[in-house]
């Protein structure tokens, strides 16, 4: 089965971190499908690949979907090194998903600036008023203490600011690659070791994703991500120059 891909097309990587059950994958499921996923169990990391239309540019977006099982309290490392951006996501339900998202942000600031990728912190389950144990002013003023964008969104239902949240990020991504690139994308291959689905949203239309956002995908595929396929693509290139200050 071919994993592999070359393509001339504008690649952005973007890696979803957050703790345990705050919606990770419902969040990358519901941006790239606009569909919802009530049940949703994956103890491993999964990567979605799906080509999305923004301001009329079409690009290929891949999002690792990082399990919070796999992980304890780790700092997932390997993956934010492999994206180009990161989205830390927190429950307002859950004060200790905003524990676990402050001391990634405080990671972050540590990596700095040998991996400066641009992160937006996303407060999700808003629709949970009545369980709410987390402010909206707490994630906002850790954001602006972050330099980094915030966003509070209820993926269930389908809130128009998690569209934003990621064409934000898309975006900065896409303004960073034109400065590092001159414009010109420099293609990179990735391996993944086994596919276990094929075609998001293949229901024989190419699914508009948000009118919103005037954003478009066509059907994607997701794959099971093992640490050491990130490793073989850009994440041993950017090792060498990281060792000295990802202590972690
Ligand atoms: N009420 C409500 N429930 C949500 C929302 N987003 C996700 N959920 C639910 O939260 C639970 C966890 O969602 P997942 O997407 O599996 O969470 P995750 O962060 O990927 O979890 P792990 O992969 O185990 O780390 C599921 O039961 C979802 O239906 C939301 O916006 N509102």
């Amino acid at each position: 089965m071919k994993t592999e891909e070359k393509t001339n097309m504008p690649r952005i990587r973007i890696a979803v971190l957050g703790k345990i059950n705050v919606g990770k994958s419902a969040l990358t499921v519901r941006y790239l499908t606009r569909r919802f996923i009530g049940e949703y169990r994956s103890n491993t990391d999964l990567l979605y690949r799906q080509t999305v239309t923004v301001n009329n540019t079409p690009l290929e977006v891949e999002i690792i979907d990082v399990s919070g099982e796999t992980r304890d309290s780790t700092f997932p490392l390997e993956q934010v090194q492999w994206a180009d951006a990161c989205v830390v996501v927190y429950s307002i339900t859950d004060k200790q998903s905003f524990e676990y998202a402050m001391e990634a942000l405080e990671n972050f600031q540590k990596l700095r600036p040998v991996s400066a990728v641009p992160v937006t912190l996303l407060a999700n389950k808003a629709d949970l008023e009545h369980l709410r144990e987390v402010e909206e002013l707490e994630g906002r003023t850790a954001a602006i203490q972050n330099g980094c964008q915030f966003f509070e969104v209820s993926v269930a239902e389908n809130s128009a600011d998690l569209y934003q949240a990621f064409e934000v990020l898309v975006n900065e991504c896409r303004c960073l690659q034109g400065n590092t690139n001159n414009g010109h994308h420099k293609s990179r291959k990735f391996s993944v070791s086994k596919m276990i689905g094929t075609l998001i949203g293949s229901n024989g239309k190419n699914g508009t994703i948000s009118n919103q956002s005037q954003q478009h995908t066509q059907g994607g595929t997701v794959v099971v991500c093992q640490k050491s396929d990130l490793h073989r693509s850009r994440v041993l290139k950017r090792r060498q120059n990281f060792t000295a200050t990802a202590s972690l």
